[in-house]
């Protein structure tokens, strides 16, 4: 599948920002604690949606979706999540914790999810151990098994975002006390913890670098609705400020946007921050910056793609240093296709501003690589045709109709 772009300056009106994938894939994952009815409400329709919700189905557990919600209940019965379900995408390892937590043994392949380094899953099998877990790799499976998980202290070696996750939902169902040390502070961590509470979890300091998870025998039914998507809504942001546009982008937190409204302000755009929403609108030219991608609360990895399309067409070189992922630049091939003047060094990138950005056939090598190809074709002169658009669909709702009611001229094409 592809999606067509043209050059569509000045892009201007309201988008509404759906619920956060990063949010909604681990509330799903923890649904599992509970044997009663849970229900998540404002669930986005995309692909990576789907794959968890088979992937739950998959484990003997009901799951039953009406208008935009999604309710499941029942014990898991199976421990075995299908491999062809686990590749496809990074979240599929978090039903590992609760896994764990209800049956005591869960067999799992590794992961997939976007191609933007090794990913490994040490820091999870290590939170698993320190509970408990006994842990064995046998053709591409990893084995856990515990008898009873028992609290502990957990240093993590990186603030994870998916370790924490997952040792936090295996640890609310552990027997005593666990503290995660140097666990992600990500607003998807919080929210994951606010949900857990939610079926009567004790999570406590989401959001700090220390949570505190004292462990509970039974969860209960809950009915919860997940955070606005800080990455979509980022998205629409700095597209609005790539086309030197004029757009309201509603249904988001701003307390979570607050390195990428620096950026947009530092790079000349104005932003306007009101409760639930904010206006992003460019007059002055671009101007360059200098990014560096951290844990939050520093600028997000998965905003580092799109910037680079926006920099692009700035006054100037901006540096742009990937130090969560180590291989996270594999949109600067296809920029580069394009007429962007980028150079990389190891994780270091400096795209020289050019005037002007050409269309052309490109490929979305992951999903925010396709975002800022989207980006990059609405400003570039002539039509781009994206391919691969599918790793795009992974995370962003009805994106092509969302940009055509800015006024951008984009379709979809089989
Ligand atoms: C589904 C989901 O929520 N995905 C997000 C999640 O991915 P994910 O949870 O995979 O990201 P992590 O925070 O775990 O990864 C960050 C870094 O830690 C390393 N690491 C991670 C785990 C581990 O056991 N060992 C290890 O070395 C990774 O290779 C990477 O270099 O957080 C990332 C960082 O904000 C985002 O880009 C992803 O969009
Ligand atoms: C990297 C991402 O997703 P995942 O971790 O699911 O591959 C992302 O959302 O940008």
């Amino acid at each position: 599948m592809a999606i067509t772009v043209e050059n569509s300056e000045n892009i201007s009106g309201e988008v509404e920002v759906s619920s956060s994938k990063n949010a909604i894939l681990p509330i799903l994952a923890a649904s599992l604690l509970s044997d009663d009815k849970v229900t998540v409400n404002k669930v986005p329709e995309i692909n990576d949606v789907s794959i968890i919700k088979t992937l739950i189905n998959s484990l003997g557990v009901e799951v039953e979706e009406s208008a935009k919600s999604i309710c499941s209940f029942g014990m898991p019965q199976n421990n075995h999540p299908p491999y062809e379900l686990v590749r496809q995408i990074r979240a599929s390892f978090l039903v590992m914790g609760p896994l764990l937590a209800r049956k005591g043994k869960v067999r799992i392949s590794f992961p997939g999810g976007c191609a933007i380094g090794n990913r490994p899953i040490d820091l999870h099998l290590k939170g698993f151990q320190a509970l408990g877990a006994r842990i064995n790799l046998s053709c591409g499976d990893v084995i856990a098994t515990a008898k009873k998980l028992k609290g502990n202290h957990i240093y993590l070696d990186f603030p994870s975002v998916g370790a924490t996750e997952n040792i936090l939902m295996a640890a609310s169902m552990a027997e005593g006390r666990t503290y995660i040390e140097n666990a992600a502070l990500e607003p998807e961590v919080v929210d994951l913890a606010n949900f857990i509470n939610s079926m009567g979890g004790k999570i406590s300091g989401a959001g700090s670098n220390v949570i505190k998870v004292d462990g509970v025998k039974k969860m209960t039914g809950a009915n919860y609705t997940p955070i606005p998507d800080r990455i979509e809504a980022g998205t629409y942001m700095v597209a609005a400020a790539a086309t030197a546009g004029n757009v309201l982008v509603k249904n988001v937190i701003p307390e979570h946007l607050k390195a990428i409204i620096a950026k947009l302000i530092e790079s000349g755009a104005e932003v306007e921050e009101e409760k639930a929403q904010v206006r992003v609108k460019r007059n002055k030219k671009i101007k360059p910056v200098y990014i560096k991608t951290l844990p939050y609360p520093g600028f997000p990895t998965d905003m580092q793609a799109q910037f680079m399309a926006y920099l692009s067409r700035a006054e100037g070189s901006s540096v742009v240093t990937e130090s969560v992922f180590e291989n996270r630049f594999m949109h600067v091939q296809e920029l580069l296709r394009m007429g962007a003047k980028i150079k990389t060094e190891g994780r270091t990138a400096i795209i020289k501003g050019t005037q002007e950005i050409s269309g052309a056939s490109v490929k979305a090598t992951d999903l925010r690589a396709g975002a800022a190809l989207l980006i990059a074709g609405l400003t570039a002169k002539g039509s781009t045709i994206i391919s691969e658009s599918e790793h795009i669909d992974r995370g962003y709702e009805k994106i092509v109709e969302k940009l055509s009611g800015l006024g951008a001229r984009i379709y979809r094409k089989l």
